[in-house]
């Protein structure tokens, strides 16, 4: 079992890891709650809800089970959730558990920093990808204009991850979440890059999976630590994300997974920063790896500008002025603003270039 302690101006938190401890929820818990709330979906609910009910062995746990996927991190959701937590009598005292993906983490999240104005809740991912989500207490749901225009900075009691859980997540889920480990490679110069783009997803180990991980998430926490409310270094987790997100909206959520929009937003990046700061990069050895391991260039080819209005609306957005996180090298990643006629003739022909004619 390995543990990671985050240091929050809001609330400090461990990460806890280890195989099999969804069993074991009981021994990490330092207070006696009221009531307990378990907040999962339709697939991790099947599959872990009654491990983390029978690990908590108190009485008073309440189960929720919204619809998998990304449609559920929706207002109906967020307020069904709130009156389920008012009829079994959630009060101050009361937990909730985010058992599942970001999704869940995100929704589930944001249900208990709205709670009687907040009430302690628990990450216990169970994607590749919460290892992004689950650390650093963003907590959101969607708007149908953009992606978690709706949310708070409120960050767990505690993450419990239990990486046995990896095992039954789907092919498409590992690809996801391995893309925001690359980005996290991208903002560091601990050698990951070399690591994750060495790798076939289809011949991975649980072994590599369970360092690429933990590697991510202490790349993510260190980052965190430093700028929990993102007016500076913070941004640059988002590298990949002002197209990323852009792309998940137009769509419609849940089309592309997160971690599949971002990957074609990492390669937007690149573009970008080789057109705006001469940056050279290595583009091409990412392009054929996401060919090679089978992320979808899926993007609405014909909507330049709904893509660019979504763009702008972006949170890093200031004074009506898009920024982008772009990377002079590996491990050296900055923000900067991209003058909107620009940004548009960069995403026409990177849209031709690696959509159309890829
Ligand atoms: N808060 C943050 O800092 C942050 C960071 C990154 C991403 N996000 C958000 O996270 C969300 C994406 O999260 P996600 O990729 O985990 O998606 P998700 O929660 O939808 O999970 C993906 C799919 O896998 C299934 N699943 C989950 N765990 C499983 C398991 N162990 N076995 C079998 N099936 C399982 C789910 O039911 C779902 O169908 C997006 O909404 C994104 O915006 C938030
Ligand atoms: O933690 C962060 O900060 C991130 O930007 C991590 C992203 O991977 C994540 O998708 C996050 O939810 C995006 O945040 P947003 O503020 O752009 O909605
Ligand atoms: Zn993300």
């Amino acid at each position: 079992m390995k543990n990671i302690h985050v240091r929050s101006t809001i609330q400090s938190y461990d990460i806890v890891i280890g195989n099999h401890i969804r069993h074991h929820i009981k021994d990490q818990l330092d207070k006696n709650y009221s009531s307990i709330l378990i907040i999962t979906d339709s697939n991790v609910g099947k599959l872990y809800a009654q491990d983390i009910h029978d690990g908590l062995n108190q009485k008073n746990i309440f189960i929720e089970i919204v619809d998998a996927g990304e449609q559920s991190k929706n207002i109906e959701t967020f307020y069904n959730l709130h009156t389920k937590a008012i009829e079994y009598g959630l009060d101050r005292q009361s937990l909730i558990i985010a058992l599942g993906g970001g999704v869940i983490g995100d929704l589930a999240g944001f249900v208990a920093a709205t709670y009687m104005r907040g009430i302690d809740f628990i990450q216990v991912p169970t994607t590749l990808l919460a290892h992004d989500s689950s650390v650093g207490g963003k907590v959101a749901i969607n708007h149908d204009k953009g992606k978690n225009l709706i949310g708070s900075f409120y960050p767990p009691v505690l993450v419990l991850y239990d990486t046995d859980t990896l095992q039954t997540l789907p092919p498409k889920e590992i690809r996801s979440g391995y893309a925001e480990l690359i980005k996290e490679a991208m903002l560091s110069d601990s050698g990951l890059w070399n690591k994750l783009l060495s790798q076939h997803l289809d011949r991975i180990t649980p072994a590599d999976l369970e360092q690429f991980l933990e590697m991510g998430i202490k790349i993510k926490a260190e980052i965190v630590q430093q700028d929990e409310r993102e007016s500076g270094v913070r941004k640059f987790l988002n590298l990949g994300h002002t197209l990323g997100h852009a792309i998940e909206a137009d769509l419609g959520y849940g089309v592309l997974t997160h971690g599949e929009a971002v990957a074609i937003g990492l390669l937007f990046a690149f573009y970008v920063s080789e057109q705006e700061l001469q940056a050279v990069l290595p583009i091409q050895e990412l392009r054929d790896w996401l060919k090679r391991n089978e992320y979808p260039f899926l993007v609405n080819t014909d909507r330049i500008d709904e893509l660019i209005d979504l763009m702008k609306r972006d949170k890093k957005t200031e004074h009506n002025q898009i920024q982008m996180v772009l990377l002079n090298k590996i491990g050296d990643p900055v923000t900067h603003i991209v003058e909107e006629n620009k940004l548009k003739n960069y995403l026409t022909s990177f849209v031709e270039r690696e959509i159309i004619n890829g």
